[in-house]
């Protein structure tokens, strides 16, 4: 039978589905499979499934003489070197879809909790301050009317502009080229970056990390956002500049950010970041519920199943190294 390895343990849907026709060997630590155990599964596993913490990059793939399927835990996979898992004929699959309205979800309860200061909120209670309320205490924003700036109007991005037309937000928003329908259908407007920046009272964030995207929010996007600005990162750590985000929080440039990413992850304990009272910072809750995170382990153990029988993978980030054969 076919060798694949799990780098974390997931749902077990997915698991017992690869079951019933591979070995099937899953880290069960609580921390990310050691890069030398990783290195050691990949020279004997036929697939193996990753999560974002795995680095796959080409003395990986080097590595791995059987390999023929690396099936990501996610959507995003800035994690895997494609190019050369491609040129290897290796193929690569993610988990598009299954998580948008789950992540979305949660921006936009990052938003609404950045809005209304929640994690200070709860702060001021826990530690016995609420004895001394006066009416201009944890004043928050207004959500409600208010302008959203989408950034990459993909799948979650347009899930996130949704959930907004019912607050009776106006929606900007930049990239996702092939998205006019679906703007037209929820009133939303493509503009500059720069124009959303300026004119957004939040700033939502759902491109990919690409070389493009890195760093793509630093010092000068700061200074053009409003002072009173929330920005909301779901999307990936590296497409803000951190040292620039960390000014901006410091010298109100910008008022708060909900960042459920960071760079890098986890966040070290000494980052700056969480020293700061307008800053909430939570572990990487996009796509975490008992639903969604079910039915990615189906999809992984999915695309490892058809790589594995040599079928274009359902969800594959290079199809290429199907056509190729053909
Ligand atoms: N926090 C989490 O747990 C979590 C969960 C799922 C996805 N994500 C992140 O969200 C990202 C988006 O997921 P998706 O399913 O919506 O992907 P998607 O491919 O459907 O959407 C991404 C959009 O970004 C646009 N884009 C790319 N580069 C751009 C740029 N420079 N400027 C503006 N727009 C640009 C693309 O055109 C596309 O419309 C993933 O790549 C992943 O990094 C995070």
């Amino acid at each position: 039978m076919p060798r694949v390895y799990v780098t974390r343990k997931i749902p077990p849907t997915g698991l017992d589905l690869l079951r019933q026709s591979c070995d099937v060997y899953v880290w069960d630590g609580e921390l990310p499979t050691p890069r030398d155990v990783l290195l050691e599964e990949a020279a004997q596993a036929d697939a193996i499934l990753t999560m974002l913490s795995d680095r796959i990059d080409s003395a990986l793939l080097d590595a791995a003489p059987n390999l023929k399927v690396v099936s990501n835990y996610a959507v995003g996979f800035d994690n895997i070197d494609v190019a050369g898992a491609t040129e290897r004929g290796i193929a690569v699959g993610n988990t598009p879809g299954v998580l948008t309205d789950a992540t979305a979800d949660h921006a936009f309860a990052m938003m609404l909790a950045a809005a209304r200061r929640l994690g200070e909120a709860e702060r001021y209670v826990h530690q016995g301050e609420w004895k001394t309320w006066h009416p201009t205490k944890l004043l928050g924003q207004d959500v409600f009317g208010a302008t959203l700036g989408v950034v990459g109007f993909g799948r979650i991005g347009q899930a996130m502009a949704r959930r907004a037309t019912g607050f009776n937000m106006r929606i900007l928003y930049t990239g996702g080229s092939s998205a006019g329908a679906v703007a037209a259908e929820l009133g939303a407007e493509a503009v500059e970056l720069e124009t959303l920046l300026r004119e957004s009272d939040f700033i939502s964030l759902h491109v990919p990390l690409t070389p493009d995207t890195k760093g793509l929010l630093g010092v000068d996007a700061f200074k053009m956002m409003k002072e009173t600005a929330i920005l909301v990162n779901t999307a990936r750590g590296g497409v803000v500049d951190s040292a620039a985000l960390v000014t901006a929080l410091q010298e109100g440039q910008i008022a708060y950010a909900a960042l459920d990413v960071t760079d890098p992850e986890p966040i070290p304990m000494d980052n700056p970041l969480l020293t700061l009272d307008n800053c909430l910072i939570v572990p990487h809750l996009g796509s975490a519920t008992t639903t969604t995170r079910d039915r990615m382990g189906v999809i992984a153990a999915e695309n490892i199943l058809a790589g594995l029988k040599g079928e274009t993978l359902p969800f594959c980030v290079n199809p290429e190294v199907f056509e190729d054969e053909s």
